[in-house]
């Protein structure tokens, strides 16, 4: 099974990519509704996030007031860090589980549509891994508009994510999503193409274990390093 990875940035179009994937039969993963799932009354999530942060974060039915608990972790890191640590465990025991049942229904090719990819190490079992990019301007007012937020909310939100630059650098696939939707359509046809043709051997290798490609990578070096002293 292959599990394409989709990440960005907040607001960013995964989202909007995750509805044509399903839209062309492939299934997807949604950390972000995981995410919401183990934050519901009464779970594990939501007990342990209760106890951390004070029940000033519930409302009147006492469920978790998202946007306010937003407002506290988006502008506090060491808050958002821990918030992180206490749902961290769950969110990958759901993304796992998720992926295990449509492993067993027999899917070949999945997407896991998850903004925190690399933030959460997670990226050395997705391949290839698919960032959606737009620039600063586009992002700020496509979040402002999508969740009639202020300013330093938005800003907010997206600083507490690693840079837009960074995650496109560390991609297998980029698409740039700062044109129009038709724009968007275009690419993810090719897009599309590249995420249904057949690993390479050395790519799934290189995918699966990092430590392995590096084990390999040594002993290439060392034996390419052999033939050429040996040549002198
Ligand atoms: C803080 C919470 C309650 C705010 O909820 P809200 O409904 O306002 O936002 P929502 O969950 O829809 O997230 C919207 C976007 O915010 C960004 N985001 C969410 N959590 C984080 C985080 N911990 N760090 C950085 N960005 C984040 C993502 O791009 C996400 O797509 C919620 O985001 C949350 O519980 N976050 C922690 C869990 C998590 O890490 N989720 C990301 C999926 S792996
Ligand atoms: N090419 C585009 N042109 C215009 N609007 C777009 C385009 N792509 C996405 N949008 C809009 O931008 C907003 C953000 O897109 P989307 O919700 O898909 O982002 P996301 O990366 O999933 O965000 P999040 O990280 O919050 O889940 C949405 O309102 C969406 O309709």
């Amino acid at each position: 099974m292959r599990i394409v990875g989709l990440t960005g940035g907040i607001a960013s179009g995964k989202s909007t990519v995750s509805s044509m994937f399903k839209y062309n039969q492939i299934p997807v993963v949604d950390a972000d509704v995981i995410a919401r799932d183990v934050l519901k009354k009464g779970t594990g999530g939501y007990k342990k996030v209760v106890a951390a942060f004070g029940p000033e974060i519930l409302q009147d039915d006492g469920q978790v007031d998202r946007l306010q608990l937003g407002r506290i972790v988006f502008s506090d890191a060491s808050k958002r860090q821990l918030l992180n640590r206490l749902l961290a465990p769950y969110i990958s025991s759901g993304i796992f589980l998720e992926i295990l049942k449509l492993w067993i229904k027999g899917h070949k090719v999945i997407v896991l549509d998850i903004p925190l990819l690399f933030e959460a190490k997670m990226d050395k079992w997705t391949k290839p891994i698919v960032v959606v990019w737009v620039d600063p301007e586009t992002q700020l007012r496509r979040l402002m508009e999508r969740d009639n937020s202020t300013e330093e909310d938005a800003r907010n939100r997206i600083n507490a994510q690693m840079s837009l630059d960074l995650k496109k650098s560390r991609a297998d696939i980029v698409i740039d999503n700062a044109g129009s939707l038709q724009d968007l359509q275009e690419r993810f046809g090719e897009v599309l193409l590249e995420v249904k043709r057949p690993l390479t051997w050395t790519e799934f290798w290189l995918s699966r274990n990092g430590a392995l490609s590096a084990l390999l990578g040594v002993v290439i070096g060392v034996l390419a390093g052999r033939k050429v002293f040996s040549s002198l």
